[in-house]
């Protein structure tokens, strides 16, 4: 079984195109069963009209089953009756209770606290497994999962597979003199935004991809020679990542010698003069700052208008912004246009960064990843020489 990720509810998506790339059209295109988990909070029976207006909103909606959230034992029975009776089977694969406060996850702006920011993470998995566990009806579920061949399941040769086992995904003591080149990533609370299918790209490319961490203070590794620098929340650690010079200097040092960087939204800010008026790498004639509101927000296609690090000049790339931030020149290398017609400069593309609010999707344009291996690899010989 796997977990496949959406977002927000489960037919919301772009808008443009039916229900674009919502998590109902993920399950089409895998063909997935969905199991729905449905609020039944502050409501009895009527949460039956809502399963089957997910149900039946289109004709083949992909939904095996529901789980009905936030309700009592007592209630749950009485649903699970009912509903045999409106869809003529049973459908409900169990009920999570109220949990308690303890069982939480907060939010803050961009949405949930990550998971490697919350210390006890474990034990509230584990308490929240405990309660749920006995409210679950496991081997209804497992038969829904077991009853379909899905081919995008990762099988013996399944790069997610390789991956959890720590192939390529970190190595401390690469090798510096042949092969492909290493990418650096900086990965630690404050740089947390990654799309993992982006970092097996360039696995898959032949790269080894190397973590650091500017919090820690730890110098971009060694044998890199690339850089990739994500989105986050900088802002929630300014005073360490002003302090943190060991880091600064060494992301300094690397881009000034032409190693290829790329920075995405909280990692461009990071590359800018300053956040909310501390110093960061001051590798950009760039400020950011707090707008206290959500700035930009969605899918968007990113077009270079001229040569760039990741694409030529017309080239297209799928994109994501989200942020809260602001910067005083956003780049203009390349434009980001949305679905519905909006769209706005972006992209600092100076010599061997590619840096701006977007971040990059590489599946959407596989040359563009190849290009970035590329051009790694061309540092990577310049400093051997
Ligand atoms: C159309 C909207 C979309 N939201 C998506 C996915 C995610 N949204 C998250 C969160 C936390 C928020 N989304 C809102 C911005 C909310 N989302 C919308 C809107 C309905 C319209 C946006 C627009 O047209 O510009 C919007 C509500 C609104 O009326 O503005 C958010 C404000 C909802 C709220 O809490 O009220 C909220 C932003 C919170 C903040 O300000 O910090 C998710 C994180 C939720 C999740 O994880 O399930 C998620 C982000 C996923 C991601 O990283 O992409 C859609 C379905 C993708 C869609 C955007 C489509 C598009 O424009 O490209
Ligand atoms: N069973 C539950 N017991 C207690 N609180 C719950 C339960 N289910 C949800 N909540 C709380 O209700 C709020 C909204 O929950 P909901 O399930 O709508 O979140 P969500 O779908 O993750 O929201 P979003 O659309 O922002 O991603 C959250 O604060 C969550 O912690
Ligand atoms: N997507 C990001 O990297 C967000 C950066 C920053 N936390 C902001 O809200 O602007």
């Amino acid at each position: 079984m796997a977990v496949i990720e959406g977002v927000m509810g489960y037919y919301d998506g772009t808008g443009d195109d039916g229900f674009g790339s919502s998590s109902y059209e993920i399950a089409v295109k895998t063909d997935t069963p969905v199991l729905l988990i449905v609020n039944g909070g502050g409501c009895s029976a009527s949460v039956l009209a809502v399963m089957k207006g997910f149900k039946e909103l289109v004709c083949d909606s992909m939904i095996a089953g529901f789980i009905i959230n936030n309700v009592t034992e007592m209630t749950y029975r009485y649903i699970k009756k009912l509903a045999a009776k409106y869809f003529g089977r049973n459908m409900i694969a169990g009920y999570i209770p109220k949990l308690p406060k303890e069982c939480l996850l907060s939010s803050r702006h961009l949405g949930l606290v990550t998971a490697g920011e919350i210390d006890n993470i474990d034990d509230i998995i584990s308490k929240t497994v405990d309660i749920i566990r006995p409210c679950i009806d496991i081997d209804m579920i497992t038969d829904m999962a077991g009853s379909i061949n899905n081919p995008y399941m990762p099988g013996d040769s399944g790069s997610y597979e390789k991956a959890a086992a720590g192939g390529g995904t970190h190595s401390s003591h690469s090798d510096s003199s042949d092969g492909m080149p290493v990418i650096a990533i900086a990965r630690d609370d404050a740089f947390c935004f990654y799309y993992q299918d982006n970092l097996e790209m360039l696995q898959s490319l032949g790269c080894t991809v190397e973590y650091f961490s500017p919090l820690a203070d730890e110098p971009v590794p060694e044998y890199a020679s690339g850089l990739i620098i994500g989105g986050g929340y900088p802002e929630n650690h300014l005073e360490a990542l002003a302090a943190n010079k060991i880091t600064s200097e060494s992301v300094r040092k690397c881009i000034e010698s032409g190693m290829p960087c790329i920075a995405e939204c909280g990692g461009f800010m990071y590359l800018g003069r300053c956040i909310d008026g501390k110093n960061m790498t001051g590798l950009l004639d760039v400020e950011s700052s707090n707008t206290g509101h959500l700035v930009r927000f969605g899918y968007v296609t990113v077009t270079a208008d001229r040569d760039t690090l990741l694409l030529k000049k017309g080239q297209s790339i799928k994109a994501h912004e989200f942020h809260y931030y602001d910067s005083s020149d956003n780049g203009a290398a390349c434009t980001a246009s949305k679905t519905n017609g909006r769209s706005w400069q972006c992209i600092h593309a100076e010599n061997n960064i590619f840096a701006g609010y977007p971040h990059m999707h590489f599946a959407s344009n596989m040359g563009a990843a190849e290009k970035f291996v590329r051009s790694c690899g061309e540092y990577k010989r310049l400093k051997m020489r």
